[in-house]
């Protein structure tokens, strides 16, 4: 990862009252794949088609390629932007959209589109309005990936395809980028499928990002510490608590800061690793949120 190919700047979009993005600030560095992250109704679509010039912020600026996104025609074209729910003209075949493909985006690559057709076993010739709900989105990722766009934005497309290709699609992903590196971000529910694929977490949480943060150091920060009270107390003394919880006579706090493990031992405290599953459900539950700076 080295400069940034986006900046937002103290974004916030209003709906009348309803506020779906409150002060957002994050970058998106040139080559690296993004999880965004969030519960229902966070943000993470309203933010999307911000970044991707489909709707204006109410307040804030968004510069993607050195510029403003809305109507942009040198920034668009290296943009893909793929949605679960992602319309194409009635009359359109599976091969006229991989057609349109071609003409709109300068990286499209061909033998891959046609390679990745045939992993998901599409049916070429078959009318996109007659495509099964897992077929649809499965087009979507083959053309999210295919377009090879420098910035690549996938909104949950995959909510329709199957475990095995969902898979397929987390491995055609990860071997294509490390080929062809670009800036990817996946909006996802499904975190623990993709915690080993996302390089950088950034987490909305009723509109505000409350987690912007390396997944590697995001996974050695927060710990579980289970054992007698007294002894949880003095080792989370230093870190932030996320949550708390009592076993009989044990005691687990989830905690985010550097706790030893050689004190954790001494002290008869096991210490053990938090997934970004949890990690997400711990800092997104509504009253610990005074935890998260
Ligand atoms: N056009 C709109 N008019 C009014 N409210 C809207 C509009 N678009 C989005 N919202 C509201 O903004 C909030 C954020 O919605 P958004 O779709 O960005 O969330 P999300 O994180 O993508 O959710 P999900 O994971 O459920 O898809 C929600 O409360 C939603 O109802």
């Amino acid at each position: 990862m080295n400069s940034p190919i986006v900046t937002v700047r103290d974004v916030s979009k209003r709906f009348r009252t309803m506020t779906a993005l409150d002060g957002v600030s994050f970058e998106l560095r040139r080559n690296g794949i993004y999880g965004l992250l969030g519960r229902n109704g966070a943000g993470k679509t309203t933010l999307m088609r911000i970044l991707t010039g489909q709707q204006f912020a109410s307040a804030g600026t968004v510069t993607v390629f050195g510029a403003a996104p809305h109507e942009n025609e040198r920034v668009l074209r290296q943009v893909t932007f793929i949605k679960e729910s992602q319309r194409y003209p009635d009359t359109f075949r599976v091969r006229d959209v991989l057609f349109a493909g071609r003409l709109l985006f300068p990286q499209w690559d061909e033998r891959f589109a046609r390679d990745l057709v045939h992993d998901f076993q599409l049916p070429v010739k078959r009318q996109v309005k007659k495509l099964s709900r897992g077929m649809l989105s499965a087009l979507g990722v083959v053309v999210g990936l295919a377009s090879r766009a420098p910035l690549t934005l996938f909104d949950e497309p995959y909510l329709g395809l199957d475990a095995v290709s969902r898979q397929l699609f987390y491995d055609r992903l990860l071997a294509d980028y490390a080929e062809f590196p670009r800036t990817v971000v996946l909006s996802t529910h499904l975190i623990d499928e993709v915690s080993d694929l996302i390089e950088h977490v950034l987490l909305i949480e009723r509109g505000r990002l409350v987690l912007d943060e390396d997944a590697e150091a995001l996974r050695g920060q927060v710990v579980t510490l289970t054992g007698p009270a007294s002894a949880v107390d003095a080792l989370a003394a230093n870190a932030d608590e996320l949550h708390r919880e009592h076993l009989g006579s044990l005691t687990r706090a989830t905690v985010r800061g550097r706790v030893e493990a050689g004190q954790a031992r001494a002290a008869g405290v096991e210490l053990a690793p938090v997934s970004l599953q949890q990690l997400v459900v711990r800092i997104t539950t509504a009253d610990l949120k005074e935890h998260v700076s």
